[in-house]
């Protein structure tokens, strides 16, 4: 196998009538944060949720550790599915159950674990998602938006996974709690050897973060590189997205990559 861990080649999506994806082809490399961007709507939380198999190609393959998603079931599905962690926009977390009883519901599948090992664990990434020893016992309703994001990281982390796909993860935090989140991705990254995929619209979050960018437009990926690449890019949206005044702001903080 390459160095991608993720190989899509040939996507198509398609609602009825409506054609999301067509020919879209995207790598994700071992090690790396890769930030998927475009406009709404041009499919971005459809290709993430195409690649972890929630929904099925119309055409196209998407292959993770080199096995085809779709043409697995049962067992080996599962052990793939363990070797990576999602965090869905605004958490997806169970409003029943505390933060550590919503991060224990994948360490259920685990076998011949302990109910006061799996306690454990959940507690460990809590605390690893950056979140207080307070926040085990709380609810989601009684988390703030940020906390509540943190939870849904805590839980995409709890069966070890070696690639975490996280959709929108600073969308609707301050700008503090967003910088702190960011930073948060590349500890994440660095200590626990993750590739990372990252659907945002954040521009900071890619200067911050993303080795590389991935540009969805006209249902596919339109063109993928570094940010310097990206700037150089000359195409309408491309140009306007990194350069307009949005983009010069997030270059001016001094958060820059490069
Ligand atoms: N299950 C579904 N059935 C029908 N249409 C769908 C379904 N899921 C998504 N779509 C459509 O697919 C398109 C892409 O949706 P998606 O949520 O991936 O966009 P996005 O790029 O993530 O947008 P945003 O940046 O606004 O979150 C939208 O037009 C959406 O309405």
């Amino acid at each position: 196998m390459s160095g991608n861990i993720i190989e899509v080649r040939g996507l198509r999506t398609q609602f009825g009538r409506h054609v999301v994806h067509d020919g879209l082809d995207l790598d994700l490399r071992r090690g790396e944060i890769l930030g998927v961007v475009g406009g709404s709507g041009t499919g971005k939380s459809v290709l993430l949720r195409t690649i972890v198999g929630l929904n099925r190609p119309t055409a196209g393959t998407v292959r993770v550790f080199g096995e085809d998603v779709a043409a697995l079931s049962g067992p080996a599905r599962e052990a793939l599915e363990r070797r990576w962690g999602v965090m869905f926009q605004g958490g997806a977390l169970f409003s029943s159950l505390t933060v550590r009883e919503n991060v224990e519901v994948p360490l259920r599948a685990v076998p011949d674990l302990s109910p006061e090992a799996r306690q454990g664990l959940a507690e460990l990434k809590v605390s690893m998602a950056g979140l207080p020893w307070s926040a085990n016992d709380k609810y989601p309703s009684d988390l703030s938006g940020g906390m509540r994001k943190r939870a849904g990281l805590a839980r995409a982390l709890a069966l070890d996974p070696e690639i975490l796909f996280l959709d929108e993860p600073t969308a609707g935090l301050d700008p503090i709690g967003a910088d702190a989140f960011d930073r948060l991705i590349v500890e994440l990254r660095d200590a626990l050897d993750l590739s990372v995929f990252l659907v945002t619209h954040d521009l900071d979050t890619l200067h911050a973060c993303c080795d590389r960018i991935a540009v969805l437009a006209e249902n596919k990926v339109l063109v993928s590189g570094t940010m310097a690449e990206m700037l150089r890019v000359d195409h309408p949206w491309v140009h306007e997205y990194f350069h307009g005044p949005r983009a010069r702001a997030a270059m001016a903080t001094g958060r820059a990559k490069e």
